[in-house]
């Protein structure tokens, strides 16, 4: 019998998806999942009359596989991860490479890049997007660790990708755990779009008092605008419009308001304070998902804390794409990336990733959760100028800038005055007018800091590092 190009560890949500994507490009499959159960059912389910054959144990998955090996794993990640990992070497041979899929940290795949490595096996640490279907009809994958090892699966992941207009949504990355960090800033960023568009319905809802279906036509509008058309965009105008199968109203509306949280989010938030990256807009969508949790404390906290009545206030209209919370929008996406795209351009040199942003951009282009058209402008941005500090200093943000902060301003003094939390837009306004400062209060800070601990600070005035006896 003939050996399978490619083995897949894992029969979840993702894997299955992923394996039938190989197939259908032409790679004859091995399947294995812990559960035996899963894999008898995907094979006489959608595996059925497929290149595509199981394995009862990894052994036999091995086995069942040409040489050199190509498994990917897409599996839990953190010790179910290490655990296929110690279980599957004893059967792998010299040259044999192994693709962790999950979304895994990247410090730990700087770890098992080094461990299989040393015993003269190949290791990439992959970041991949795009949920169920992007898996099945071409993810986005971002795939980091030595880069002959990425070689060995080039042509099998570039069939696999997404495809936009310019090429594939796949290129190597760098090495090490570059590709499983660059999968966690998307999801930071993930996690403040996700978060900026639930405050823009949280105002629709509660100060425009409008309907599930007039908020998800202005999506929808959203959705048809060169600044905001985007899958999350376009996803949340579905949610908006599902109703409930029992009684016809928003399905929304019954979901419980605590987000769940795999993880991804806080990597990125604690690499950026390691790395001195300014990145409020994504810390508040995380902070906004631990508020969130604290359900019952809410519930009870607002029976005392009482929140200030809503009055009425001008938020644009339906037609005009509620014009100010647009802005908002609009802006709060852009600082999002921006923020997002610091921390890589921070890590990159601190960790000798050297990371290619414009590529970057071209892989989250499609297949990905956080795809946009905004990206194309991040990709000229970037192209124009690699060394570019920050997004909103490139000419056609700078312009967003200024169209829109005004709008951004207005939206969160309403929101304040009608007490409806907004993290991600005032974190976003606050941000943009710090950056746009050029003299910040923390002279006083450094005072404060010299009076009580002679920690010393600079002057404006002269070169050097001054102290002073404050308390004499
Ligand atoms: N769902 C998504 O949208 C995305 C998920 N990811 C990442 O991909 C990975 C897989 O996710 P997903 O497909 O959603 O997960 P699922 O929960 O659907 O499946 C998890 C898989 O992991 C296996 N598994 C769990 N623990 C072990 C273990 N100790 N040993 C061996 N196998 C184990 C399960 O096997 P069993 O059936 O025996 O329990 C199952 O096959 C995760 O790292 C996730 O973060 C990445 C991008 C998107
Ligand atoms: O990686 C993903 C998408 O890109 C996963 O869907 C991930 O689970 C999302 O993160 P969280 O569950 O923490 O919201």
């Amino acid at each position: 019998m003939s050996k399978a190009h490619f083995g897949l560890v894992g029969l979840g949500v993702m894997g299955e998806n992923l394996v039938l994507n190989a197939e259908r490009n032409g790679f004859s499959s091995v399947v294995y999942n812990r559960t035996y159960s899963k894999t008898e059912s995907f094979l006489l389910g959608r595996g059925l009359g497929k290149s595509i054959s199981g394995a009862k144990d990894l052994k036999e998955l091995v086995n069942k596989l040409e040489r050199p090996r190509r498994i990917l794993m897409m599996v839990k990640a953190g010790p179910a991860t290490d655990a296929v990992i110690s279980q599957i070497s004893p059967y792998l041979e010299e040259g044999d490479l192994l693709i962790d899929g999950g979304n895994a940290l990247f410090s730990d795949t700087e770890r098992r890049v080094e461990e299989l490595e040393s015993k003269s096996f190949g290791y990439i640490g992959m970041g991949v997007s795009g949920g169920a279907k992007g898996a099945l009809e071409g993810p986005s994958m971002m795939p980091g660790g030595t880069k002959s090892s990425y070689e060995s699966v080039e042509q099998l992941l570039t069939k696999m990708a997404a495809q936009v207009d310019d090429g594939p949504c796949v290129s190597y990355i760098g090495p090490g755990g570059s590709g499983h960090f660059v999968k966690t800033v998307h999801n930071g960023i993930e996690y403040g779009i996700e978060q900026i568009l639930a405050e823009s319905y949280d105002l629709m809802k509660r100060m425009c008092g409008m309907t599930g279906d007039q908020m998800a036509d202005v999506f929808a509008y959203w959705n048809s605008t060169e600044e905001l058309s985007s899958y999350l965009v376009e996803i949340t105008e579905t949610c908006l419009r599902t109703k409930d199968s029992v009684d016809g109203t928003d399905l929304v509306e019954k979901i419980m308001d605590k987000a769940g949280q795999k993880g991804t989010g806080l990597w990125t938030v604690i690499s950026a304070l390691e790395l001195g990256a300014s990145v409020p807009t994504i810390y508040a969508s995380l902070n906004a998902r631990v508020m969130s949790s604290l359900k019952s404390q809410r519930v009870y906290a607002s029976t005392l804390l009482k929140e200030p009545l809503i009055g009425s206030y001008e938020l644009g209209t339906p037609s005009d794409g509620m014009s100010p919370i647009m802005d908002a929008v609009v802006l709060s996406t852009i600082a999002s990336y921006a923020q997002g795209m610091e921390i890589m351009r921070i890590a990159s040199h601190e960790y000798n990733y050297d990371l290619h942003m414009p590529s970057i951009a071209q892989i989250w282009k499609g297949g990905c959760i956080i795809r946009s058209r905004l990206l194309v402008h991040i990709q000229n941005a970037f192209q124009k100028d690699p060394q570019l500090k920050n997004l909103l200093l490139d000419s056609w943000f700078l312009n967003q800038v200024d169209k829109r902060i005004a709008g951004l301003a207005k939206v969160v003094s309403y929101a304040s005055q009608a007490g409806i939390p907004v993290p991600c837009f005032s974190s976003t306004l606050d941000y943009i007018n710090s950056y746009r400062t050029s003299r910040l209060p923390q002279n006083l800070v450094q005072a404060m800091r010299d009076c009580f601990g002679s920690h010393t600070y600079e002057r404006t005035d002269k070169e050097g590092f001054f102290h002073t006896e404050w308390l004499n």
